[in-house]
């Protein structure tokens, strides 16, 4: 196992999210196999890896939707499922989850009240967000007339109801067309800048990766190193992020191969192709 690229908050910030040791089994496999990261609070960090790698099971285990988890996950202070924890977090989906036959804003009426925000707030907070997510004249649209980008967006303003602290968000910006992929990165930033918001945001196309403060790259249910875009890169000898994942993956196999002791010599004799 290569060594890990740690570098926290200032000293003393308490990270948004930490894991130590999580394990997750899903069926008969162990899909999460011992992770320690952290995710600095206040961060814009990027879940890299390959599809079947394991983000949308570590996000689950996050916000308290995965069964069959073992180790250490502490989510804003408390321990990851905290019932307490639930108006705090913000999670979207890879699928929208929104109802198609009710419309934009009556989907943020009825997602604002299943939060229990006060029935006197709901429509201030439900025209911010449709603002937010650039909606707003979508709002009286039923939501299956809209596009499929349109949805996602119903589905990350019914998330920022009620301004959580934490935002999980498993590929947001599958499926859309490069202006609006900006606009959503521009969101991203402005809620950790201008309320401190965390946001972790899953993606397996490596470009996002400069978009990022800081990065887990995950492989095979393992965190394979975590740091910021410059110091993997430093750390893989490489211009791109992607390069330097691929840098990483072939060190980390190396090491698994050294690990493994000699070569099988029944192996060996297999004939080369
Ligand atoms: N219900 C399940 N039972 C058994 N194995 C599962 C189950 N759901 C997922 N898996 C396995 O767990 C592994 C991790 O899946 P996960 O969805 O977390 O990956 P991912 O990195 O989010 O993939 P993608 O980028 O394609 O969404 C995969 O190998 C998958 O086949």
């Amino acid at each position: 196992m290569i060594n890990k690229i740690a570098e926290g908050g200032s000293p003393g910030d308490q990270p948004a999210v930490r894991a130590s040791g999580l394990r997750v089994t899903r069926g008969r496999r162990e899909v999460l196999r011992g992770l320690d990261f952290a995710v600095p609070a206040g961060s814009v960090t990027g879940l890299l890896g390959p599809s079947g790698c394991g983000k949308t099971t570590l996000m689950r285990a996050i916000v308290g939707a995965q069964s069959r988890v073992t180790g250490t996950l502490e989510v804003l202070g408390e321990p990851a499922g905290a019932p307490a924890l639930r108006p705090r977090l913000g999670y979207v989906t890879q699928a929208p989850s929104v109802y198609a036959d009710l419309t934009v804003r009556g989907n943020l009426d009825y997602f604002a009240a299943v939060l229990g925000l006060p029935r006197a707030e709901r429509p201030r907070e439900v025209e911010r967000v449709l603002d937010e997510v650039d909606l707003a004249r979508h709002a009286t649209a039923l939501t299956r007339d809209l596009s499929g980008g349109q949805r996602s967006r119903v589905s990350l303003a019914a998330a920022l109801l009620g301004t959580p602290e934490l935002l999980v968000l498993d590929e947001p910006t599958v499926g859309l067309d490069p202006v609006l992929r900006n606009a959503l990165w521009q969101l991203f930033h402005r809620l950790a800048e201008e309320r401190g918001t965390t946001l972790l945001i899953s993606s397996h196309v490596m470009d996002e990766a400069d978009r990022c403060e800081r990065l887990v790259l995950m492989r095979e249910g393992r965190v394979l190193a975590d740091g910021t875009p410059e110091a993997l890169r430093r750390r893989g000898g490489a211009d791109s992020v992607e390069g330097a994942f691929l840098a990483l993956v072939a060190a980390d196999s190396d090491n698994e191969r050294g690990a493994a002791g000699p070569a099988d010599p029944d192996h060996e004799r297999e004939p080369r192709r």
